[in-house]
């Protein structure tokens, strides 16, 4: 029954009382407007008319009032009648199975959509109970809860539930009851709204399915870890790879917050915002690369990506899909190492030697350094190659490659650029023949036997070529291409042997390098001897002191000038040794000289820049004075300006420390130098010696006299002493003596005599001068 439809038949018993009113109001007119009307009307023509007609009027009226209910009632019934069909055809059409069932489950009315979901007629349905066609696993329900409606403690239900249909087929439906109450004729009845959803329980499954099998594919890889975690950080998936990766199982990740199992402490608060921000905006973050902390609190390097999935209560899930990088770090690391080593030495290879000299070039550049590249090539390789094969050949290059890794100092850079062929970056290269010295030395070390295998012994030769920035080229690619023009020089010279990208170079290195090599010889046979020539003072032409000069006779080349080897000397640091051997002579010989009583004269060495700047020099001297018993005031140190100029600072700390012994310190060569005024003030000097190329024009140019005058001039108004260096001529000293200079040495006195002779000239001077 349509509740509408009953309410709709109420209606028309409204006018109906309105017309019962209506006609005893009429009545009750005719009956009484007679008297009422002659009250206020007085013409009896007027009253007689209205009671004529007034019947007439009432029966009209009431025509009219009767005509106009009949139509209204033949309307009312005709739209109950619409109504009631369209009902019934709404029950029957609709498009959700509906049906009436009694309390005890009887079908009483079921529509088409209910039949056919069923697939049984509505008559065949009506003779049924809802029992017959409920899947067993499901009446419990259905029926317990039909039972609480009638219990009155439910209104009304809706549950899933499955029907078996008459080709015995599973129907999952959504079933809505609610009950309707007895009514005049009807006792209470369920109406049943039923909605197949088997679609959607299909499309359930198979998403069940295609999950589980997503799951199942996910287990299988390894590498990569899904993760699902709640908007508070808490794990709600783990997957195979997360227990992989991360060495927690799925136990005991599950629960656990990421903060406590895979995030690194320094980053929480980064997770924590970024949790936040995911599923505040229902957006994943980009993608990146991340460190993160695996159970045994190792780090692992893993690309993360993210996901944010609601679920059905619209609660956000983030899923974390992390891939495990350590393989692929690892391949990166291989390839780059391979993009830059070699795989046999593990030694740079020729692109990274490149890019290694580029930029040392442009460090040399900016500091004004000297760099060398040297290309070392086996001699003869090829023969060892071919005679004992590959692998004795690679066993070869291993061992050379160790023999130049424990040659080279960290600052030099060293490569394999290919084949036999290697390469040596040395930079702060301080003399060209350094790099000589370093090619040499190689070459021999090179040389001793190679022990490859028990029973494989091999002895080796290389050759060397040496470019040299800025000398020969100023980029890395000519300096490679000069150093490997230098070795093709070597080999044709016979190999064994090094070659600089200029034969100039080569010679002189050479040269350099056998003065080297004979120098070391002349210091062991003691072939170094100190000459000594006298200083004199102008005034009284008594000789106050003598200089020690360095006097090497070579039985060979026969006199070779320190000039020549003193430079060598400071090169490979034989000057210490030098040194030290003329600051003993001048000590030791000055102190024979006092013991025997003759005149007190002060013996002055030259202390070159190399030993002044080594930390250990004014204890090696007061060692040797101690060591000899010579007074420290008649010793004298002869420094260049030079030697001093490199650190200033350090220079004037040494001299002072000397000076506080009683030593007294010389200028050499002054003038030669930049020496500011203001420098020279705060030196703590005693003398200073006027170069000698000042001394030899004296005479005749005007310029050299001026400047000797004015230096001479400077050094008294610094309370210094002054000695003329070569001086040759009685001119020149009669100048000198103008002047008002000191001292002098030169020829015109004496060159520099040799021990013996000195202390003959010391015998004749007279003791008291
Ligand atoms: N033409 C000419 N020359 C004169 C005359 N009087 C002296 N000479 C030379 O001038 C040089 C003076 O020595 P120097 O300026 O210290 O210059 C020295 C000094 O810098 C260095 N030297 C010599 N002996 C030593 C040494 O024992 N230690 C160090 N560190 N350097 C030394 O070698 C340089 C050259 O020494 P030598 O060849 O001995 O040359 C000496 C000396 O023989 C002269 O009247 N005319």
């Amino acid at each position: 029954m349509n509740p509408r439809a009953s309410k709709l038949s109420k209606l028309p018993y409204y006018p109906i009382l309105g017309a019962a009113i209506y006609l005893l109001l009429g009545l009750l007119w005719i009956e009484f407007s007679d008297v009422f009307l002659a009250s206020i009307v007085s013409d009896p023509v007027l009253l007689t008319r209205y009671q004529t007609y007034k019947g007439f009027v009432y029966v009209l009226l009431t025509a009219i009032l009767a005509w106009v209910l009949l139509k209204q009632r033949l309307q009312f019934e005709m739209a109950l009648t619409e109504s009631q069909r369209l009902s019934h055809m709404a029950f029957d059409y609709a498009a959700t199975g509906i049906a009436y069932v009694d309390v005890n489950g009887q079908f009483i009315k079921v529509n088409q959509e209910l039949c056919r979901m069923l697939e049984y007629s509505a008559d065949e349905l009506r003779s049924m109970t809802f029992q017959h066609i409920t899947h067993p696993d499901d009446l419990l329900l259905d029926q317990g809860l039909r039972e609480k409606i009638l219990a009155n403690d439910i209104k009304q239900f809706s549950i899933e539930k499955r029907y078996i249909t008459k080709n015995n087929h599973t129907l999952w439906v959504r079933l809505s009851v609610a009950l309707l109450p007895p009514q005049q004729h009807l006792s209470a009845y369920f109406i049943s709204v039923v909605q197949d959803i088997s679609a959607i329980k299909h499309a359930q499954h198979q998403l069940q399915e295609s999950e589980q099998r997503f799951r199942t594919l996910l287990d299988s890889m390894p590498n990569i870890s899904v993760q699902g975690y709640d908007e508070h950080g808490v794990t709600l998936y783990w997957n195979k790879g997360s227990e992989l990766v991360y060495g927690y199982s799925k136990q005991e990740a599950l629960g656990r917050n990421l903060l406590d199992l895979i995030i690194p402490q320094p980053m929480h608060n980064d997770v924590k915002a970024a949790i936040q921000a995911m599923t505040h905006s229902g957006h994943p973050l980009p993608a990146e690369e991340l460190q993160l902390q695996r159970k045994d609190g190792s780090l692992v390097s893993v690309y993360s990506s993210h996901a944010v999935i609601f679920d059905p209560d619209n609660k956000p899930r983030i899923y974390c899909i992390d891939i495990d990088l350590t393989e692929r770090k690892q391949q990166e690391a291989q390839l780059a190492f391979l993009a830059e080593y070699d795989p046999l030495t593990h030694l740079p290879n020729r692109q990274f030697f490149t890019g290694r000299l580029e930029q040392a070039i442009k460090v040399a550049r900016r500091e004004k350094l000297q760099l060398a590249v040297l290309i070392i090539d086996l001699d003869n390789f090829k023969t060892i190659n071919d005679s004992y094969g590959h692998s004795v050949g690679n066993l070869l290059l291993k061992n050379v490659s160790e023999k130049l890794k424990i040659f080279c100092r960290d600052t030099d850079s060293l490569a394999r650029l290919g084949g036999d062929e290697f390469a040596i970056l040395i930079e702060h290269l301080p003399h060209t023949e350094d790099a000589a010295r370093f090619a040499l030395e190689l070459l021999q070390a090179l040389q001793q036997p190679a022990n490859l295998t028990e029973r494989i012994d091999v002895t080796i030769t290389a050759s060397i070529g040496i470019s040299l920035y800025p000398e020969h080229h100023n980029n890395a690619e000519s300096l490679l291409q000069g150093a490997d023009a230098a070795l093709y020089k070597a080999k044709a010279e016979g190999r064994s042997t090094y070659s600089f990208f200029s034969s100039q170079l080569t010679s002189t290195a050479r040269q350099r390098l056998q003065l080297e090599t004979k120098l070391r010889l002349a210091i062991s046979h003691q072939q170094l001897q100190c000459y000594f020539q006298p200083q004199v003072a102008i005034q009284s032409g008594q000789i106050i002191g003598a200089e020690l000069l360095i006097r090497w006779q070579d039985a060979e080349q026969g006199f070779i000038s320190p000039e020549l080897f003193i430079p060598v000397a400071e090169n490979c640091g034989l000057i210490h040794t030098i040194g030290h051997f003329v600051l003993e002579q001048a000590c030791l010989l000055g102190k024979q000289w006092l013991e025997e009583g003759l005149p007190q004269v002060k013996l002055a060495v030259n202390v070159s820049a190399h030993q002044f700047s080594k930390g250990d020099f004014e204890q090696q001297v007061i060692s040797t004075l101690l060591a000899t018993g010579f007074p420290a005031h008649l010793l004298e140190l002869e420094v260049t300006e030079t030697a001093l100029m490199h650190n200033k600072d350090a220079a004037i700390r040494t001299m002072q420390q000397l000076r506080a012994t009683g030593i007294r310190l010389a200028i050499d060569d002054f003038g030669t130098g930049y020496s500011s005024l203001a420098y020279l003030q705060r030196l703590p000097l005693d003398i200073l010696k006027v170069d000698r190329s000042f001394i030899d024009n004296i005479t005749d140019n005007d310029d050299d006299r001026q400047i000797s005058k004015a230096i001479i001039e400077l050094a008294h108004t610094l309370h210094f002493d002054v000695l003329a260096e070569g001086v040759e001529t009685a001119e020149q000293l009669a100048l000198l003596k103008e002047m008002a200079c000191d001292y002098y040495q030169g020829y015109y006195f004496s060159q520099a005599v040799p021990a013996e002779q000195f202390r003959q000239l010391l015998l004749n001077q007279s003791p008291h001068a």
